[in-house]
């Protein structure tokens, strides 16, 4: 109910060119402090803890205004405070703001600060420019979906798992089109095989009563997040899970594949289960850069035998003393393993290495552009 309501309001604020401050935000902030109670309730709605309070330990809480990013705009991000849905328009002090994270408002309702996040997918910017792009902020868990099927492939579902390792969120494992596979167990055993302790769901993604065990990841004030390759079924599934509001995301998206709205299609849905789940076409492109602890966390036996090769910097390949080696020969490793480990650290080490030789190139040509400026400056001088 309160979701249709909300959705309204969205549509209202959006179209409205008048700054936020417009709306009567002294009446707001009286009432954020006298229903304090229902106001932290709100808040934890929308996924707030104890972490991000403590980042303003020093300020008297009651007066200040958090909002939550719940959809990224090109021109402006939308708001949800403990009270109501607002629209923000960004300005270049934004740029390193993304679709999750939390923002402590002025009382006008203008920008003063982003609070720090419990975590992060970022990627390296698509095209020629070599750049991290944030994609989202403070997700608790993220579905790794990957269909029955026969584009099952246990090595991509590891550079997923590598990434959500890198963020810091909880991975499930979604096994989507059951309706079709003969023998879920077969492919259950094999992510078992990848990660022990790994929590796996199988379910037809067409059917709302099929992904109801899911909805126990998506409980009060939770955000999850959806990644999966091509096809697996994360539209199906979101779609399913949304149930109602489906219609809504579609409507969203046609806009803007016409080019006519200002979506990104970023946006947060809230849930009749009380989570929020993140609908974001970026989290399906993500890269592997900076990433060397997620790969490490994926590939943890791997790691624990290369501690015990004879020499600190063994490649794993004919050096004496290999335990990676003697590993593959006893046949308690798998090659496939070791490949997919090598693949990806690989990757990772190109995508951080064109990174940091782009962040090297801006910091030369900002010593460049100042000492031009000094240059003139002293020419003038003359
Ligand atoms: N039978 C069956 N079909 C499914 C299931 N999940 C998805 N599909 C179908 O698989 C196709 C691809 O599903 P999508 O939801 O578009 O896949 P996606 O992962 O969003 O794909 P991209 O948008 O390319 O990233 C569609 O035709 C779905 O109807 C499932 O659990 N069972
Ligand atoms: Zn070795």
């Amino acid at each position: 109910m309160k979701k249709h309501h909300k959705f309204s309001i969205i549509k209202s604020t959006s179209n409205s060119t008048s700054s936020p401050s417009a709306d009567s935000s002294a009446s707001r902030a009286a009432n954020f402090i006298t229903n304090r109670d229902q106001s932290s309730e709100s808040l934890t709605r929308l996924g707030w803890r104890s972490f991000f309070a403590q980042q303003v330990a020093g300020e008297n809480i009651t007066e200040l205004k958090f909002a939550k990013v719940m959809a990224c705009h090109r021109n402006q991000f939308e708001l949800e405070t403990s009270t109501n849905t607002l629209t923000l328009p960004i300005t270049n002090q934004m740029a390193d703001i993304t679709i999750g994270d939390w923002l402590v408002l002025n009382d006008d309702n203008s920008f003063r600060q982003r609070l720090e996040r419990l975590s992060l997918f970022s990627r390296k910017a698509p095209g020629s420019k070599v750049q991290t792009q944030l994609i989202a902020a403070n997700v608790d868990t993220v579905f790794i979906v990957s269909s029955l099927n026969k584009d099952f492939n246990l090595s991509r579902i590891e550079r997923y798992l590598a990434l959500a390792n890198e963020a810091e969120v909880t991975p499930v494992f979604v096994l989507t089109k059951a309706d079709l596979c003969d023998d879920t167990q077969v492919y259950i055993k094999q992510i078992l095989g990848i990660a022990p302790l790994a929590m796996v769901e199988t379910v037809n993604a067409l059917a709302r009563e099929s992904v109801q065990p899911l909805y126990a990841y998506c409980a009060l004030g939770q955000t999850v997040a959806v990644m999966g390759s091509s096809g697996v079924g994360k539209s199906t599934l979101i779609n399913s899970l949304i149930g109602a509001q489906a219609q809504l995301t579609s409507n969203i998206r046609e806009d803007d594949s016409k080019g006519r709205h200002t979506t990104t299609g970023r946006t947060l849905h809230q849930l009749n289960s009380g989570g929020l789940l993140l609908d974001t076409p970026g989290m399906r492109e993500l890269q592997l850069a900076d990433c060397e602890q997620g790969v490490a966390d994926t590939f943890e036996e791997i790691i624990s035998l290369a501690r015990q090769c004879r020499f600190a910097d063994c490649h794993h390949q004919s050096e004496p003393g290999c335990a990676v080696q003697t590993a593959l020969t006893n046949g308690e490793l798998e090659y496939r393993r070791l490949a997919s480990y090598q693949k990806l650290l690989r990757e990772q080490a190109l995508n951080t290495a064109s990174l940091a030789q782009k962040r090297a190139k801006d910091r030369n040509l900002t010593k460049f552009h100042r000492s031009i400026q000094d240059g003139a400056r002293r020419l003038k001088g003359k």
